[in-house]
């Protein structure tokens, strides 16, 4: 207050030296008095920016990717362990404890329900971002809930929140499912597919081959890895090394740095080329999901086809198949053979196809929506988009039949009409907004 009125009664015309030096030093220390503020201001700033940050070990690309992820890192608390720990009891002779990486994304919450419903202890782990509707995966957050599946909400970057996690539970497996998915998207935010599937995989990696007992991890590769590849069907020794998008890229890097940190740290790895996955609770942005919303609002899908009209198919997997598989992968994941990040003898590394061995085109799969919606579809032809996608997938599965047990046993049709049985139920019964 004395300042203030020092400052009010600075002559506006400084005259005599005496009147001058007294000034002076009134404007000195009205500078100091500027300086600490700002220097407040300052600090504060660098202070929300830093606790606002979803970890501290987050990538540079990150400020745009946090904007995509509602909330991040919700640990912390007796309550929280205790939630987690009743998350991961086993409930059968021969469970296993299982962390899943992505749970409230579409496969994810399929194998949790899964590895729940026999009895498995399964921890959940997402960051809920906004590549799709996050509502869709809060629903799915719901139905978990329900089946005694906890879903922490964090993101695979963050390392304190991993060795918390790891603290209050031994997983003896990780079913690694968080991912950038989406093959056009990569054009338009690249360093999201750094972010996660390259980034996010290496920082889990780096957790893992530490952990004591290293757990034995399961992952999502893809179909897509498979490329410009012309031999048909695609077998697990094919080439992979020209990849048609950046996902894909970022899928074919992530096995070449599961074999490295199996090579290097003795962790037990296996990747499954997921086929085109699709059922209920599925994936807003893919194909059949946005034409069955498309063609209920009446308005005009794309379908792509190839160079002198030629067909775009793909091997179309339904999500119950798809389950199976990844329960049959953790079933048969020797242990890894690391511990606290020193290998100590080889580990299993394994990659396999999960698909339906019968690609359909995607003119089929619009009749089939069209007859089960009973609506007349407005079909534009498009010539296939040079964004990434490829113009046919076909799985050879014997590798996975051999060794998983793998047998997917849906058609089409079948699993379409339960996808379209619960889009109903979901958005119009439920009157959900279909974005
Ligand atoms: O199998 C895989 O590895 C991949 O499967 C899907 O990728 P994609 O097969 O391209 O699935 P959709 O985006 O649903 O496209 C299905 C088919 O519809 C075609 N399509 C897509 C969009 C469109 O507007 N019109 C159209 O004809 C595509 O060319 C493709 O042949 C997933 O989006 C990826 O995350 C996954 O890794």
């Amino acid at each position: 207050m004395s300042s203030m009125k020092h400052i009010d009664n600075i002559p506006s015309t400084p005259g005599k030296f005496k009147e001058k030096s007294s000034y002076n030093r009134l404007r000195l220390h009205f500078s100091i008095a500027k300086l600490t503020f700002w220097s407040f201001v300052f600090l504060g700033l660098i202070f929300v920016c830093f606790f606002r940050s979803p970890s501290s070990s987050s990538s540079p690309a990150s400020s745009d990717l946090s904007r995509r992820s509602l909330r991040t890192s919700s640990y912390d608390g007796p309550a929280w362990e205790k939630r987690i720990k009743a998350s991961a009891k086993i409930r059968s002779r021969n469970g296993i404890s299982v962390l899943v990486t992505g749970a409230a994304g579409f496969v994810g919450t399929h194998v949790s329900s899964a590895l729940k419903r026999r009895g498995d202890g399964v921890v959940g782990l997402d960051n809920f971002n906004d590549y799709y509707d996050p509502s869709l995966k809060r629903a799915r957050q719901t139905l978990l809930e329900g089946a005694g599946v906890y879903i922490v909400e964090g993101d695979i970057n963050d390392v304190t929140l991993l060795k918390k996690l790891f603290d209050v539970v031994q997983f003896n497996h990780v079913m690694h499912l968080a991912a950038q998915a989406g093959v056009r998207y990569a054009m338009e935010n690249p360093s999201s597919y750094v972010h996660s599937n390259i980034a996010g995989l290496v920082n889990l990696l780096e957790f893992c081959k530490n952990a004591n007992p290293q757990p034995s991890i399961v992952w999502a590769s893809s179909s897509s890895v498979y490329g410009l590849n012309t031999k048909v069907p695609f077998s697990e020794s094919d080439r992979t090394d020209q990849p048609a998008s950046l996902y894909a890229a970022t899928k074919k890097a992530g096995e070449e740095i599961a074999h490295t940190y199996n090579h290097i740290y003795g962790l037990s790895l296996t990747g499954l080329r997921f086929f085109t996955v699709y059922g209920p609770w599925g994936r807003p942005d893919m194909a059949y999901f946005f034409f069955t919303r498309d063609i209920l609002k009446g308005k005009s899908i794309s379908i792509f086809e190839g160079a002198n009209h030629g067909t775009v198919a793909r091997d179309f997997t339904y999500i119950d198949d798809i389950v199976k598989g990844c329960l049959g992968a953790l079933d048969t994941a020797e242990k890894s053979t690391g511990s606290g990040g020193k290998k100590k003898g080889p580990a299993q590394l394994r990659v396999f196809n999960l698909g339906n061995t019968s690609p359909v085109p995607v003119s089929d799969l619009v009749t089939i929506l069209e007859r089960l919606l009973k609506v007349k579809a407005k079909r534009a032809l498009m010539k296939l988009p040079r964004n990434g996608d490829v113009q046919f997938t076909h799985a050879n599965i014997s590798f996975a039949q051999r060794e998983l047990g793998y047998k997917p046993t849906t058609y089409l049709q079948t699993g379409l009409k339960k996808f379209v049985r619960w889009y109903l139920s979901y958005y119009v019964d439920g009157k959900k907004s279909a974005q």
